[in-house]
């Protein structure tokens, strides 16, 4: 990557995700050995889905210590089908032993407005995790890359990217016609890891303009405000064009 990430292309998407899963048990026995807790905020959309079911697979991890919140989540009901938490439920923590009281979904009642459970999340947040000039330090955050340049829920031009004040915000996206609720990038930027996951043919074109960076007077896209040399980049040889 152009910002120093450091970028891995695996030969397809079943190396891509053993190469994650590696990674991501490996942070956590380094979190847990340093601080005796493993504190990940999980990615939602699709690609996420077979990381999760090969990390549930993991047993030499110690579950016990781990606390899981979310990047991002859609306002919806827990059981949606649209729902992070629910994907992230039947692919991964309905099978390991985290106990319930460390799973820290975003929405738990979709009827609580967008920017309440905003607030409430930034709340939690701030109230379990060790703290860093004043912002929530995650040991890592898994985020996945939207064809627009998206991350976590920061779309381009959405209010949310100029949000600078707190770990959590609502946003609407037009472009969804919904709403959603998004760590910022104040705390991506404190987070001690940031794993970006990128599978498949269709985000060869986003990862193209990434590679060549903005153009003159062009703004940088979301992710190019998340990423930076403390990022990893984890694709797929089709995602990176050269399948
Ligand atoms: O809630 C979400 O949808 C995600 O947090 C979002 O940022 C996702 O990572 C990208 O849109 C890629 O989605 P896919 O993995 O489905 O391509």
């Amino acid at each position: 990557m152009k910002d120093g990430a450091r970028c891995h292309t695996l030969a397809d998407a079943d190396r891509l995700y053993a190469a994650v899963a590696d990674r991501v048990i490996a942070l956590a026995e380094s979190a847990v050995a340093a601080r005796g807790r493993f504190h990940l905020a999980l990615a939602g959309g699709n690609t996420p889905r077979r990381l999760y079911e090969r990390l549930a697979a993991r047993d030499d991890t110690d579950w016990n210590r781990w606390e899981i919140w979310f990047g991002d989540e859609r306002c919806v009901a827990p059981e949606h089908q649209d729902s992070n938490y629910r994907m992230a439920r039947e692919t991964l923590l309905a099978h390991v032993p985290i106990p319930a009281s460390q799973v820290h979904p975003m929405i738990a009642d979709p009827a609580i407005a967008p920017e309440r459970a905003a607030a409430d999340y930034a709340d939690a947040l701030s109230a379990h995790l060790p703290q860093q000039a004043g912002w929530p330090i995650l040991d890592a955050v898994l985020l996945g890359l939207g064809p627009d340049g998206h991350t976590a829920s920061l779309f381009p031009g959405t209010p949310i990217l100029d949000v600078l004040d707190t770990p959590v915000a609502a946003v609407h996206v037009p472009r969804l016609s919904a709403w959603r609720i998004s760590l910022t990038l104040p705390v991506l930027a404190h987070a001690r890891h940031l794993l970006f996951v990128v599978e498949g043919a269709g985000k060869s074109d986003v990862l193209a303009r990434l590679a060549r960076g903005p153009a003159a007077g062009e703004p940088p896209l979301p992710v190019e405000r998340v990423s930076g040399p403390r990022a990893e980049w984890y694709l797929d040889a089709a995602a990176r064009g050269s399948a």
